[in-house]
């Protein structure tokens, strides 16, 4: 088995080296996601899962044989359409890596069971599997097959969450097969849980119980979090891959700016798509209408920082540098838009109408 898991580039001399110093940011979230990708020939998700899943001692703990571990990654990694500009491998090995993040918080030290963190991992890894670059509304406003086997219910997740599992099947490629029948039933149940959790018709039910959770919240005399049945604590790690899901405007500036590209590739792939099928055009979709740094500024003030903001709070005084990037994130979007005030203004507008600032995001 290579170091990482993965074999290297052989045209890249130094390939092992620089690989070693930005897994030495794994426990960073500035940790360069992109150069990994290039450093491991688009292998991305196999070697930070790996390098995660030994960090943690997870493959010891749950005798999970690192030679079937890294077949089944390499096979999940496969199953992500490279061909697709954000849903693809890399955008699942960074929310694994930023899921790793998360829950390194001090408010959730040994909150969490080997067990549950495996299952929170695995989630992050497989979520988006097989993702095809379209959204729900599009495949069930087009009676695509997927649409049809899943009754327009979270179409996607349900579909990641399938092929997930039908590939823990395929030969050696069960790294639960060490785990008891008790112990792949929960963490099955709790991966279910957590990606379905992603679909972004859930997130405003999901902030809701959140803010809830924060209000009432019951913290241990050490400051960390008291989760004393399954629904709380299921109902943290379904809100911790949602924000790991939803990292990128919260990310280092150059980091969210390639994300952007990689999201506006894939948005206006699937409104040309659209156009081409006399359909109506997505409205975030539409390269001709869409002005980016406005509808980024949107997402961040209606979607990203209320949820990003709860979370901290969940969590305080941890992801306060998070909360940074995404203010500095925020103004540098602003500060793009044309003939938009200059930033210290940034807060208010002329006439205050930046409230009624359309912004479409698939929650219908
Ligand atoms: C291209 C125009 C445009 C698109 C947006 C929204 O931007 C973003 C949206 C998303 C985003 O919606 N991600 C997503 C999630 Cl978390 C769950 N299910 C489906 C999806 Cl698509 C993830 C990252 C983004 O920017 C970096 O703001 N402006
Ligand atoms: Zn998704
Ligand atoms: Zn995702």
């Amino acid at each position: 088995l290579p170091r990482f898991g993965v074999p290297l580039p052989q045209d890249l001399p130094n390939a092992e080296e620089e690989l070693e110093r930005e897994l030495d940011n794994i426990d960073k979230w500035g940790m360069d996601i992109f150069r990994i990708d290039m450093l491991t020939s688009h292998r991305p998700l196999t070697c930070v899962s790996y390098t995660l899943f030994e960090e943690r001692n997870l493959l010891k703990s749950f005798n999970i044989p690192p030679k079937t571990f890294v077949t089944y990654m390499l096979n999940i990694e496969e199953h992500y359409n490279k061909e697709v500009k954000y849903h693809n491998q890399v955008h699942a090995a960074d929310v694994t890596h930023s899921t790793h993040f998360l829950l390194c918080a001090p408010a959730l030290e040994s909150v969490f069971t080997d067990l549950e963190i495996l299952a929170a991992l695995f989630a992050a890894c497989i979520h988006d599997v097989r993702h095809p670059g379209l959204n729900n509304q599009f495949l069930v406003n087009t009676n695509s097959e997927l649409a049809i086997m899943y009754n327009d219910e979270s179409v996607l997740e349900n579909h990641s969450l399938a092929v997930a599992f039908k590939l823990l099947q395929m030969d050696n490629c069960n790294m639960l097969e060490a785990l008891n029948k008790k112990a792949v039933a929960a963490v099955q149940k709790m991966v279910i849980d957590m990606v379905l959790a992603t679909d972004m018709v859930k997130h405003m039910s999901l902030l809701a119980e959140l803010k809830t959770m924060v209000e009432t919240k019951k913290v241990a005399g050490s400051g960390v979090l008291l989760l004393d049945n399954y629904s709380d604590r299921i109902q943290v790690l379904k809100n911790l891959l949602h924000c790991a899901d939803l990292a990128n405007p919260a990310k280092p500036p150059d980091f969210c700016q390639q994300w952007t590209q990689r999201v506006m590739g894939e948005f206006f792939t699937q409104g040309d798509l659209e156009k081409e099928k006399k359909m109506e055009v997505s409205p975030m979709m539409d390269r001709n209408t869409v002005v980016v740094e406005k509808s980024q500024v949107g997402f961040i003030d209606y979607i990203i920082h209320p949820l990003w903001e709860t979370w901290a709070d969940l969590v305080y005084p941890d992801a306060q540098d998070i909360l940074m990037y995404l203010e500095q994130n925020r103004e540098y979007y602003q500060g793009q838009i044309r003939d938009s005030p200059p930033p210290e203004t940034a807060g208010e507008t002329a006439n205050g109408n930046d409230k009624d600032k359309e912004l479409h995001i698939d929650l219908t």
